[in-house]
C-alpha cells in the first residue's frame, strides 16, 4: 500500500471513530435527558406506562450485540485517558453529570450540574453523589501528577447541603506522595461563590505493583492488546 493510499486508510479509521464517538455523546445525551426528565415528571400514570414500553422497545436493538465485562470499549482509548462510560465524567454514560475536569497547573478544576436525578435531601444533591464527583476529582489529580493509582481511602467532610440545578466549581490538588501513596484533597462549592466550601474531602491513591496491576486487570488488558493487533 503506498504511504498516500494507508495515509487515506488511517483517515478513514479515524474518521470512523470520531463518528462512533459523537454518536455515542449523542445517545449519553438522550439517555441523560430520559433520566432526569423520568426523575422529575409528573406525567400521567398512563403516559407513564406508554413510555416504559416505547423505552424497551428502543433499548432491545442496543442489547443485542454488547462487550463483557473485560472487553474495553471499541470508542475507548484507554492509554489516552478517553473512557467514554464513565459514570463521572463518561460522555456516553446516562449516570454521568457528567462532571467536565481540566488542569490548570496542579490544580484540577471541575465543572458540573447535578439535575433530579442526583437528589438526597430535598432539593438537594445526595452525599453518595457528592463523594463519586470527588473520589474522580482527586484521582484526576493524581493522575495528572504523573502517579495514578486506586483509592484506598476517602474521608469526606459534609459542612453545607449542595444544591441540584446550580452549576458547581470543583477542585482538587495533590497534596503529598510518600512512595506508592498518594494524598489529594478536594472540594465542591457552587460556581457563583467558589470561595465557600460545601464538601471537601481527603484521599488516599496507591500505585499498584505490577503483580496487583496483573491481578485486577491481566484479563483486560490482553483483550485490549488481542482486539489492537487484530
Ligand atoms: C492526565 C491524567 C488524567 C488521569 C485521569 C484518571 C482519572 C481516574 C479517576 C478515577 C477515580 C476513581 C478511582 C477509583 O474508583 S478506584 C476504585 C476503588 N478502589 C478500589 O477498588 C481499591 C481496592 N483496594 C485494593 O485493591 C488494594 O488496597 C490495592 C491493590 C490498591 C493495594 O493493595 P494493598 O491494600 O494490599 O496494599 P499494599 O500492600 O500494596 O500497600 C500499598 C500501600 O498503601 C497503604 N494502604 C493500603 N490501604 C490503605 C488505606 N485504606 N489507607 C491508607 N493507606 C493504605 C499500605 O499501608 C501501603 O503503604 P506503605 O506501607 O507502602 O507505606
Amino acid at each position: 500500500m503506498s504511504d498516500s493510499e494507508n495515509g487515506r486508510r488511517l483517515h478513514a479509521v479515524d474518521d470512523g471513530l470520531l463518528r462512533r464517538r459523537a454518536a455515542i455523546s449523542d445517545l449519553g445525551d438522550a439517555l441523560r435527558l430520559l433520566v432526569e426528565h423520568a426523575a422529575a415528571t409528573e406525567a400521567p400514570t398512563e403516559e407513564l406506562r406508554r413510555a416504559a414500553e416505547r423505552i424497551r422497545q428502543a433499548a432491545a436493538p442496543l442489547g443485542e450485540r454488547v462487550r463483557g465485562r473485560h472487553d474495553s470499549p471499541t470508542a475507548d482509548d484507554m492509554l489516552a485517558g478517553v473512557r467514554l462510560y464513565n459514570p463521572v465524567t463518561g460522555a456516553g454514560s446516562a449516570l454521568a453529570p457528567p462532571l467536565e475536569i481540566h488542569s490548570d497547573g496542579d490544580l484540577s478544576i471541575g465543572a458540573c450540574t447535578l439535575g433530579l436525578a442526583f437528589e438526597g435531601p430535598p432539593s438537594f444533591a445526595h452525599g453518595g453523589v457528592s463523594a463519586m464527583l470527588l473520589d474522580q476529582m482527586l484521582g484526576y489529580a493524581v493522575g495528572h501528577s504523573g502517579n495514578p493509582g486506586m483509592t484506598v481511602r476517602l474521608d469526606t467532610g459534609y459542612r453545607k447541603p449542595v444544591p441540584l440545578l446550580t452549576p458547581l466549581r470543583l477542585t482538587a490538588q495533590v497534596t503529598g506522595i510518600e512512595g506508592r501513596r498518594v494524598t489529594a484533597t478536594g472540594i465542591i462549592a457552587v460556581a457563583a461563590e467558589p470561595g465557600e466550601i460545601l464538601v471537601e474531602a481527603t484521599g488516599v491513591f496507591v500505585a499498584l505493583r505490577a503483580e496487583q496491576a496483573r491481578r485486577l486487570f491481566g484479563q483486560a488488558i490482553g483483550r485490549m492488546r488481542q482486539s489492537r493487533a487484530g
